[in-house]
């Protein structure tokens, strides 16, 4: 079976074809600054153990999501390196989407009352799920035999207790408005902890998942399921991430409005667009932090120790409520791939078993990896992650 995931971001689109059962994508591909001049797709064929990679500039960028979906279909059906012959082939898209409020706690088939449902999903997250629906409409007009499902980032942690999920606010704010924790980055929990467990041949556990991409947030993971999670109503509090403040106390909010005159929507802009790493270093991606840092750029240092230090609290809080600790994992783009990172973590924390091994964290690998020391009681893991993977089977599964 053909399944086709996507994973649609404000201004990217990433993809990979699946013919399952098969785990082994058959390509994958991302498509970056939609929306800007220099757009680019750069698109991965995998062909008898080898890897070839196309990578385009289109001329004059890609205005939309449209013309970026159109460029991927013509790479998936025309050339030498075509995986199939038209559209049609393809039987599943299976699409990520953030937030299904609480209305979808699981994976669904979209049809056209699950898209006006989705709609009332847009102002809770709103660099995301604006976002994967235009996919979704894109992907209806050129997948036209497929049938189209949504994976949900919140469904992973529907297994929240009440006293987890719950806001200290008048009870009648969530009975009446659904306003508690949904948490994010589901998919991708579930899916390391699962290779954590299998891994270290684990099957009950307790698990701290850190995943720290540009969205950033950590679960409490016991046996396979969440039982808390840093981010909230929507997937702005818990850590510090490349654009987003993560937690910061309410009262800034009523000053920003009532001092300095801030509308709503400069607020919202704010702590979602222009804080985090963005507005501590003027950058957000880690790998430019980084070379500041080697720089001598005061500003960055500050930043990366506030960074750690927003995960070390995280790891307190769910070392207590898991009651015990058996792992904990790194994973996503900076999670994965910063050393630096996982060792201002780790340091100092010896009181609750955890003791890096510096050599091995300095190593990397496109396999889970322990980077623990001998006497850690505490395993730590970099797990790669692949939300892709994990949407192909949750599709797979429904339609078998
Ligand atoms: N080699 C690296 N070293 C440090 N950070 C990296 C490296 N590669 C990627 N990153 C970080 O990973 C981030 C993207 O992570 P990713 O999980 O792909 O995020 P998202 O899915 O939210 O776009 C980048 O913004 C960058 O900060
Ligand atoms: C939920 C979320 O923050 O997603 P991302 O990390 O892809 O921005
Ligand atoms: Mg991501």
């Amino acid at each position: 079976m053909n399944i086709f995931v996507v994973n649609s971001g404000s201004s990217s689109i990433k993809y990979q074809l699946f013919k399952m059962p098969a785990k082994d994508p058959v390509c994958t591909g991302l498509v970056e600054r939609i929306g800007l001049e220099k757009s680019t797709i750069t698109h991965k064929v995998f062909l008898n153990g080898e890897e070839k990679v196309i990578k385009l500039t289109p001329e004059g960028g890609l205005p939309d999501h449209e013309a970026g979906l159109q460029q991927v279909n013509t790479l998936l059906t025309t050339g030498v390196l075509a995986v199939i012959q038209n559209p049609q082939d393809i039987q599943v898209v299976g699409h990520r989407i953030v937030h299904g409020g609480e209305t979808f706690t699981t994976t669904t088939v979209i049809d056209a009352k699950v898209k006006e449902d989705l709609k009332q999903t847009f102002q809770l997250a709103p660099l995301h799920n604006p976002a994967s629906y235009l996919g979704i409409e894109v992907a209806e007009k050129i997948f036209t035999q497929a049938t189209q499902i949504g994976v949900f980032d919140t469904a992973f942690h529907q297994t929240l207790p009440p006293k987890a999920y719950r806001f200290a606010i008048p009870n009648q704010y969530y009975t009446d408005f659904n306003i508690r924790t949904y948490g994010f980055h589901g998919t991708s929990h579930k899916y390391v902890t699962e290779q954590a467990a299998a891994y270290l041949n684990k099957p009950e556990n307790k698990f701290i998942s850190i995943h720290l991409g540009n969205g950033c947030s950590m679960a409490a993971v016991n046996n396979g399921q969440s039982i808390d999670t840093s981010m909230g109503f929507g997937p702005l509090s818990g850590l510090i991430m490349g654009t987003r403040s993560g937690d910061i106390d309410a009262t800034v909010v009523f000053y920003l409005v009532n001092q300095l005159g801030y509308d709503i929507d400069q607020v919202s802009n704010l702590l979602n667009k222009r804080s985090g790493m963005l507005g501590l270093t003027g950058q957000s991606d880690m790998r430019d932090i980084t070379q500041a840092i080697e720089s001598g750029d005061e500003n960055a240092k500050l930043a990366y120790d506030m960074y750690a230090y927003r995960i070390k609290k995280y790891i307190g809080s769910y070392a207590a409520v898991l009651n015990g600790l058996d792992a904990i994992i790194f994973t996503a783009g900076v999670g994965e791939n910063d050393a630096l990172v996982r060792e201002l973590v780790c340091t100092d924390l010896e009181y609750l078993g955890i003791r890096l091994n510096k050599e091995e964290n300095q190593i990397r690998s496109k396999q889970i990896h322990d980077i623990s020391a001998a006497d850690s009681t505490v395993k730590i893991l970099v797990v790669p992650t692949n939300e892709e993977l994990e949407i192909a089977r949750q599709c797979y599964d429904l339609v078998q």
